[in-house]
């Protein structure tokens, strides 16, 4: 079995005996879960900073670089199995984290809907913090599939350590610290529809089961839901210096990966203080408008990591853009946005149907490009496009 087998799949039963009313394309995707959703969460999902150039930006990156096709490789065994954090994962493909996840499935349940997509495909999710279901409940539906848990770091550090710790009982693989959004961005979309406050009630449930959060409340959520949420705005996010990395990476003994990074001398530093994964994101574009897009800064970012797997999001839409990223030097690329697309219009099945297109689409690119695994895609790989 290959990931390429999903198109012949498709042509031999129809598509719509494969994934009855899911579109192919991204285009269409993205038009058919606007019309899927209630427009405040298409707001949030699709909206980015700003004017949202950098969001477009993020996108547009990927059309600057061309792959070369090279002939009488024999790519006909292609294996897209990657070794990170010391496990083999069977691609380069990862589900990047993405809060308030929840309410794009109908029945409010997106995190366990996508967590048993990660089951079914073999693609790790990265689980939010901010999650409609317990952290605990999420990983309960990873199967075999190693999940990875994200941490919006609190004001309140023993809160924070007690996620992590639960993160760990509930046999998460890593923890990706995300540094870029301790407060939100200034997002146009969500002021227009004061959406913050509909959304933050499906997002807390990793809060409201802690009895570090619980125990520092006078009365339960249950009782007092409004001052457990206006608590929860007092706590959410830390201004962290490179001061407190230490303090972070004391508090696991797990992979422990910042998420945010654009800068190769942040790359340098959170390497020197003893990370062990870089990832490169500019947060697609939702926290500040007007920066380079996160592709022009992987190339630097991977240099400055040395040895480090980096990871890469932001703008990633299709299988070619996995390649281009690999390319450029990234260990493994994440999936946003598109995801939980499939989500809004499939539950688990959609996000499973955009999964595997983006892999089947990588694997027959690899494959028709002549390239066999990952690791022969380097930068000679590409060239720029004129
Ligand atoms: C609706 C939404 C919510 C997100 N929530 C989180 C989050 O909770 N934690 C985090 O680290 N990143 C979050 N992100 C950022 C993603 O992890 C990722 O960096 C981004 O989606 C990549 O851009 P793209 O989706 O345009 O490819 C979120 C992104 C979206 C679209
Ligand atoms: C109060 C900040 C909320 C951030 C919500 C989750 C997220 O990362 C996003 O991009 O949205």
């Amino acid at each position: 079995m290959s990931y390429g087998d999903y198109q012949l799949e498709i042509y031999l039963n129809g598509l719509s005996g494969v994934v009855p009313d899911l579109p192919m394309e991204f285009q269409e995707l993205e038009r058919r879960a606007e019309q899927a959703l209630p427009p405040s969460v298409w707001s949030y999902v699709r909206g980015g900073a700003g004017s949202e150039r950098t969001q477009r930006a993020n996108v547009e990156a990927f059309d600057g670089w061309g792959l070369l096709p090279r002939m009488f490789r024999g790519a006909t065994d292609r294996d897209l199995s990657v070794e990170m954090f010391g496990m083999r994962f069977p691609s380069p493909v990862f589900m990047a984290p993405i809060g308030v996840l929840g309410i794009c499935a109908q029945d409010d349940r997106g995190d366990l809907a996508t967590a048993r997509a990660a089951a079914r495909t073999g693609v790790p999710m990265v689980a939010s913090t901010l999650s409609n279901d317990p952290l605990e409940d999420v990983a309960g539906e990873f199967g075999e599939t190693p999940g990875f848990f994200q941490l919006y770091t609190p004001t309140d550090r023993d809160l924070a350590e007690s996620l992590v710790h639960r993160a760990e009982k509930a046999g998460y693989r890593g923890i990706v610290v995300t540094l870029d959004t301790w407060i939100p961005g200034w997002r146009p979309r969500d002021l227009a529809t004061s959406n913050f406050p509909q959304l933050r009630g499906h997002c807390l449930s990793n809060y409201t089961s802690d009895p570090v959060f619980r125990a520092s409340l006078e009365k339960s959520p249950e009782e007092d839901l409004n001052s457990a949420v206006l608590n929860w705005v007092r706590i959410f996010g830390n201004s962290l210096t490179w001061d407190d990395l230490p303090w972070l990476r004391s508090l696991t003994d797990l992979p422990l990966i910042v998420k945010g990074i654009c800068h190769p001398d942040d790359a340098r530093q959170a390497k020197d203080l003893g990370v062990d994964g870089i990832y490169c994101s500019n947060h697609g574009g939702r926290q500040a408008d007007g920066g380079l897009p996160a592709l022009d800064m992987l190339p630097e970012v991977v240099e400055a990591a040395g040895d480090l797997p980096v990871l890469f999001d932001s703008g990633v839409r299709s299988g070619s853009d996995v390649v281009k990223a690999l390319a450029l030097g990234a260990s493994a690329v994440g999936i946003g946005r598109p995801y939980s697309y499939g989500l809004a219009l499939g539950g688990t099945d959609g996000v499973v149907h955009v999964l595997r297109s983006i892999l089947a689409e990588t694997d027959l690119l690899m494959a028709v490009d002549g390239y066999s695994t990952p690791a022969e895609l380097t930068r000679d790989a590409l060239r720029p496009v004129r």
